[in-house]
């Protein structure tokens, strides 16, 4: 996350003795050690007459709440730790407090902040942040109105102002607030009064809509924990606008043991890429007819390399498809697993270099979503891949809200495989399905657009199967125009390319495209095989189907001739392949 320098504050001078109350504190003679923080940016602005405020690094913004203390902290003990451990700013948030007591502990938590160059802001009330003569204030839309704010604090001061809205935003840009506080991106107990939650692609929407008139700099706040600060921080940047310049969070410092780790956790977390991010797409391959034969050697190699390290599969899925999910992973080359055992997930996360998760939701419960959020966190933090399939996910209201939870909650997805229904549904559209099987028929062109608008939206790679399946990273987009009909005829057919998806991720994550490409390439040509029959290259044998039970059998032999031959460095198989890029 970028810093972003504040903006000119072109206002009339102030009242002296107000501007010079609230001018940047002088940093003291021997600062005390600062482990975690950078030196100042910029030196303490001499008198109040200098019309630019320096520039605030808002990496990570502690507003505090004294009745989340653990019992036996103070509020200056936790805010000290929390600015060693990289605590950037404070905000005192203290809802309960009378105007003298919260000058009294406005006063002692400044001396704190200011020994450390750290600025305080007060929430909500200017006149204790003239009191105490702190950095400034935060407020929101039912306080002091900002150009009052302005006023009485001076031109220095640095006010921020909340943001839970495109409305909000808008009214923000046309201020010469110094930053945005942008929340509730998640749903927080800390806030009981809250707006509706923006989940990070509400808060991707508002930095872009003021990317083009005041691109300003922002906090997001809201929810944010160890746990989910990669995922918000990854999924909340905007395409070609200024990303989020820091987290803010109350109960994550404030309600910690050990708010010095916590905090040093929380700032290392957020300004590291996650290990599951995409490369940039300079870093991938291109997608077009010129480079098919480069996409396919490709697709040949992660194949093989599937056979090579024979990665873990930790299947959590639905009882009908296990069987041909296990059988499927084993003609690849995977190495399955099935267990539904929340104590496991993280040793099987964690067991091997090479593994992955896949969650099916064919017979999912409500309350299968602490094994779906434990197995998602724990793979995330492996940097393990994760594949969702949602079944099913617009037959019921309890389907609709598990996948909304899943993708907005629970953390990160590198895949949503679906058909056409189940992506539909995930893209929020009213999709009524009849059961697990999709009833839709859409225009391909429309249905492209929801798929790149999902993977758009989510950051991931999203895979819509049908009779052209659609694979996009919200970049490339690309047509599979391979496989067969029968493939419908099968029980859990659509449910194992998960394995084969996640089995291809687990050994090759640096194009997620790619390797899901791989994956669905060789699936689809050996359906195709297994009906047209194929010379065998173990008996010689040469036997095609058209009926679903043998087709099953002469299936599963076809996944394992196709990825055999992948081993052996045979490309032959995908002359069948029939490709389009969008
Ligand atoms: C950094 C930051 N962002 C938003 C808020 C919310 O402020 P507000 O809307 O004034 O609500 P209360 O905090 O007063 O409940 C914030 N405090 N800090
Ligand atoms: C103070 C505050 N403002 C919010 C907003 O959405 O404007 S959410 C919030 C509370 C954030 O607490 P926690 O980090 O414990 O979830």
């Amino acid at each position: 996350m970028e810093s972003e320098p504040v903006s000119p504050i072109s206002e009339p001078d102030m009242a002296t003795s107000i501007a010079m109350a609230m001018a940047p504190s002088s940093v003291p003679s021997t600062p005390p050690p600062q482990p975690h923080r950078q030196p100042p940016s910029s030196p303490p602005l001499p008198t109040p007459t200098i019309l630019n405020s320096p520039p605030i690094d808002l990496s990570l913004y502690l507003v505090t709440s004294s009745s989340l203390l653990p019992p036996g902290r103070t509020l200056e003990a936790t805010v000290e730790a929390a600015i060693k451990g990289g605590v950037t700013v404070v905000q005192l948030r203290e809802k309960a407090l009378d105007t003298r007591p919260f000058i009294d502990l406005a006063r002692r938590i400044h001396a704190i902040t200011k020994s450390y160059d750290v600025p305080l802001l007060i929430n909500d009330r200017v006149d204790v942040a003239l009191a105490v003569g702190c950095e400034g204030v935060h407020i929101g839309w039912d306080d002091m109105d900002y150009e009052t704010a302005r006023r009485l604090l001076g031109p220095t001061a640095i006010i921020g102002l909340s943001v839970s809205s495109l409305e909000q935003a808008s009214l923000a840009a046309a201020t010469t607030c110094d930053y945005i506080g942008v929340g509730p991106v998640l749903p927080t107990p800390t806030k009981p009064d809250a707006s509706s939650p923006l989940f990070p692609s509400g808060v991707r929407d508002i930095l872009a809509s003021i990317s083009n008139t005041r691109p300003l700099p922002a906090v997001a706040i809201g929810g944010i924990s160890a746990t989910n600060v990669q995922s918000i921080v990854y999924k909340s940047r905007p395409h070609a606008a200024t990303p989020i310049s820091g987290i803010a969070v109350v109960s994550a410092i404030i309600a910690s043991d050990d708010p010095e780790s916590a905090s040093s956790d929380l700032l290392t977390r957020s300004r590291n890429p996650p290990p599951w991010a995409h490369p940039p797409p300079s870093q991938t391959r291109i997608f077009t007819d010129f480079y098919l034969p480069l996409i396919l050697s490709h697709a040949v190699t992660t194949i093989r390399t599937i056979k090579e390290h024979k990665p873990l599969v930790h299947h959590i899925t639905n009882a009908v498809v296990k069987p041909i999910s296990a059988n499927v992973t084993l003609a690849v080359g995977g190495s399955p697993i099935m267990s539904d055992v929340i104590d496991e997930v993280a040793s099987l996360a964690n067991i091997s270099p090479y593994s992955g998760c896949l969650i099916n939701m064919g017979t999912s419960t409500p309350a299968d979503k602490a094994l779906y959020a434990a197995a998602i966190s724990e793979n995330n933090q492996a940097g393990k891949p994760v594949v969702f399939d949602p079944v099913g996910a617009g037959a019921t209201g309890m389907r609709r809200d598990i996948v909304t939870w899943m993708l907005r909650e629970a953390g990160y997805v590198d895949v949503i495989k679906g058909n056409e229904g189940e992506i539909r549904t995930v893209a929020g559209q009213g999709v009524q399905m009849k059961g697990v099987d999709s009833t839709e028929a859409g225009n391909l062109e429309e249905m492209v657009a929801v798929v790149q608008e999902v993977a758009n939206r989510e950051r991931n790679i999203v895979i819509l199967t049908g009779p052209v399946d659609i694979l996009s990273d919200g970049t490339r987009t690309v047509l599979v125009r391979n496989g067969h009909p029968l493939q419908g005829l099968i029980t859990g057919a659509g449910c194992a390319l998960g394995s084969v998806l996640c089995a291809a991720l687990a050994v090759s994550r640096e194009d997620k495209l790619s390797s899901c490409l791989a994956g669905i390439l060789a699936y689809n040509i050996a359906a195709e095989r297994a009906v047209a029959g194929s010379r065998s290259t173990i008996t010689g044998d040469v036997k095609g189907t058209r009926r679903p039970g043998s087709f099953a059998a002469a299936f599963l032999d076809e996944l394992y001739e196709v990825t055999e031959m992948c081993l052996r460095g045979e490309e032959t198989w995908t002359g069948a392949v029939n490709l389009e890029f969008r």
